[in-house]
């Protein structure tokens, strides 16, 4: 952390299971937020990512570990977090049968303010809903009630935003409009935890931490993950695409590959082969037909599933 910078939430070797121990959802995790970052919680589904949103947000006790938002104990000081946070819970939370207008009056009472008193922040974002604003909640689409749900999660002019999977089923244009609408937030000095399985989002956070079965696999700039990717990588495609991945599965020289748009991606165990070769020969020699095979550069996905593939195969972060 920054001298001087304040951390807006921490968690301390936070442990939450359910069933009487038998589902671990979070299991030793560990970091902290500082304030006015844009971080992004990234994992897949039943990653533990709820868990770790309700416990911040006072809703959930852990079972060990130590939790603040803000410099506040999530248990001591549950009443004064609830105040500072704005949160977005990752199942729609809005009144289905209130108006666009009463879902927002509603939550601006809740807190002891009203629409006007921080009109500022809500603006822009308000402003492309405001139209709907006699329309019931339910009738929105999936990016228009995101928009709503965030207005209202503004109200009252929180210092922290947690948002879970905000942007889960919404269409690919409103995904990146209210992505837009995070930058502008983080630049009125709002802090931002935000949760999402898209890997595309992921690289438009300051830092982000990587998890999966309840475990943090790595917390850093999402530049710096990539970075990271410690051998070469390969794309390869071939007429028969479903039959050249079976292939490479089989062949004990590949190390991983897995299906990628219109590619595999490949790394090989031996990476001081030439992989180039070693690919399209190995393509070759089972009759594979129009083989393309070219080194890549890595994206986030790519280091994700490499780490993701460390955890299964020897159970533990590396
Ligand atoms: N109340 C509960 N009782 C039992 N198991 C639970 C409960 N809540 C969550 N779990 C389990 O704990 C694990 C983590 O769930 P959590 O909802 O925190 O993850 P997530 O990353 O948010 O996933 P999702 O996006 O699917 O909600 C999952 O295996 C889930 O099935």
């Amino acid at each position: 952390m920054e001298k001087g910078r304040m951390e807006a939430v921490k968690l301390h070797h936070i442990f939450k299971s359910y069933d009487k121990g038998r589902v671990v959802a979070v299991n030793d995790v560990s970091f902290s937020v500082d304030e006015g970052e844009l971080f992004g919680l990234i994992g897949p589904d039943g990653a533990g990512k709820t868990s770790v949103f309700r416990i911040l947000t006072t809703l959930l006790l852990a079972d060990q570990g130590t939790a603040s938002v803000v410099g506040l104990d999530v248990i001591k000081d549950y009443k004064a977090i609830r105040n500072l946070v704005g949160y977005m819970p990752g199942k729609f939370s809005l009144y289905q049968d209130l108006t666009v207008l009463e879902n927002l009056r509603f939550f601006a009472t809740v807190f002891g303010t009203n629409i006007q008193q921080n009109y500022g922040l809500i603006k822009d974002i308000y402003e492309q809903i405001k139209p709907f604003n006699h329309r019931r909640a339910g009738k929105l689409s999936g990016g228009m009630k995101q928009k709503l749900a965030l207005c209202c999660a503004l109200i009252h002019k929180p210092k922290v935003l947690l948002l879970d999977e905000p942007t889960t089923g919404v269409d690919v244009v409103s995904r990146r409009e209210f992505w837009d609408m995070l930058k502008a937030l983080k630049q009125q000095g709002i802090t931002i935890l935000v949760s999402t399985p898209y890997m595309d989002e992921a690289i438009l956070c300051d830092r982000i931490a990587l998890i999966q079965q309840g475990k943090i696999l790595s917390v850093d700039p999402p530049a710096d993950i990539i970075k990271r990717y410690p051998t070469k990588l390969y794309a390869a495609k071939s007429a028969d695409i479903y039959r050249l991945l079976k292939d490479y599965r089989q062949n004990e020289a590949i190390e991983s590959s897995y299906a990628f748009g219109e590619y595999i991606h490949v790394t090989l165990r031996y990476p001081e082969r030439d992989g180039l070769s070693t690919l399209q020969d190995l393509a070759t020699n089972l009759g594979h037909r129009d083989i393309i095979v070219k080194e890549i550069k890595p994206g986030i996905e790519d280091s994700f599933i490499r780490l993701m593939e460390r955890i299964e195969f020897t159970g533990r972060v590396e």
